[in-house]
């Protein structure tokens, strides 16, 4: 059954089996699932073909950044993996952008997406300016939003406060995934630019990243449909 909600919970954990037991406590009809660095560093592919055998779409974010011909074989690798959504850095470039596309194009009967990370959610101008780009991030965003648009991407991860201002400038249909997600009150450790669950749906995210607001509460499944049932998503 396709998931009906816009909340992808990202499993940031040191084992396979922590990983698991987590999407256990989960259920793939009202979130998807995200396996970053740290998870697929330690459990490999075995963790993709886990969280498939339990029912999971799943989010490869291991943000790619190399040289076009190395990118582009590892998006195509990943989607010959069956994941749902894979994503490259949009500061590799048009070339490496493109090689991506058309790698992901050549494999018949793919539907994954392919996401280019902007700006990280992580940063603020300060952090840009320490890195050489002394402007504002939704500056930085906007233009690497409309070079991923333009260089095949499906959509961008930006946060959640560019939304508005991409979806007016590249289309509703432009795949906007927005990490840096916290319920009101929610801690918000190391991320600087966030909106909560329902905030981030009215400025036009179309998927919501959560990790730890989710992953560290005493009842993952709890905060989940509290926040599914919050955002209007129907509940099976
Ligand atoms: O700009 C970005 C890109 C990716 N992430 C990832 O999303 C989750 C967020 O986890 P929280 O615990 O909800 O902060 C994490 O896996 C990041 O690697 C991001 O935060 N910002």
């Amino acid at each position: 059954m396709t998931c009906q909600s816009p909340i992808v919970v990202a499993l940031d954990y040191p084992t396979l089996d922590a990983a698991l037991a987590m999407a256990q406590r989960l259920d793939p009809t009202l979130c998807r699932v995200k396996v970053g660095k740290e998870l697929f560093t330690t459990a490999g592919p075995a963790i993709l073909d886990g969280l498939h055998k339990l029912g999971f779409d799943v989010f490869l974010d291991l943000k790619f950044h190399d040289i076009p011909n190395t990118v582009a074989k590892a998006v195509e690798v990943a989607a010959r993996q069956g994941v749902w959504m894979v994503n490259v850095h949009a500061s590799g470039g048009r070339r490496m952008m493109e090689a991506s596309a058309n790698a992901l194009a050549s494999i018949n009967d793919h539907n994954t997406l392919l996401i280019a990370v902007t700006v990280l959610t992580s940063m603020d101008q300060s952090d840009l300016a320490e890195i050489g780009l002394d402007i504002p991030p939704q500056e930085q965003v906007m233009r690497l939003a409309r070079l991923a648009h333009s260089s095949g991407m499906h959509g961008v991860v930006c946060s959640a406060q560019e939304a508005t201002m991409l979806s007016a400038a590249l289309g509703k249909d432009f795949v906007l995934v927005t990490p840096g997600i916290r319920p009101a009150g929610s801690d918000v450790g190391d991320q600087k630019r966030i909106m909560t669950p329902t905030e981030a749906m009215s400025a036009g995210s179309h998927y919501l990243v959560m990790g730890r607001p989710i992953t560290q509460a005493a009842e993952p499944i709890a905060v989940l449909e509290t926040v599914n049932r919050e955002l209007g998503v129907q509940l099976v």
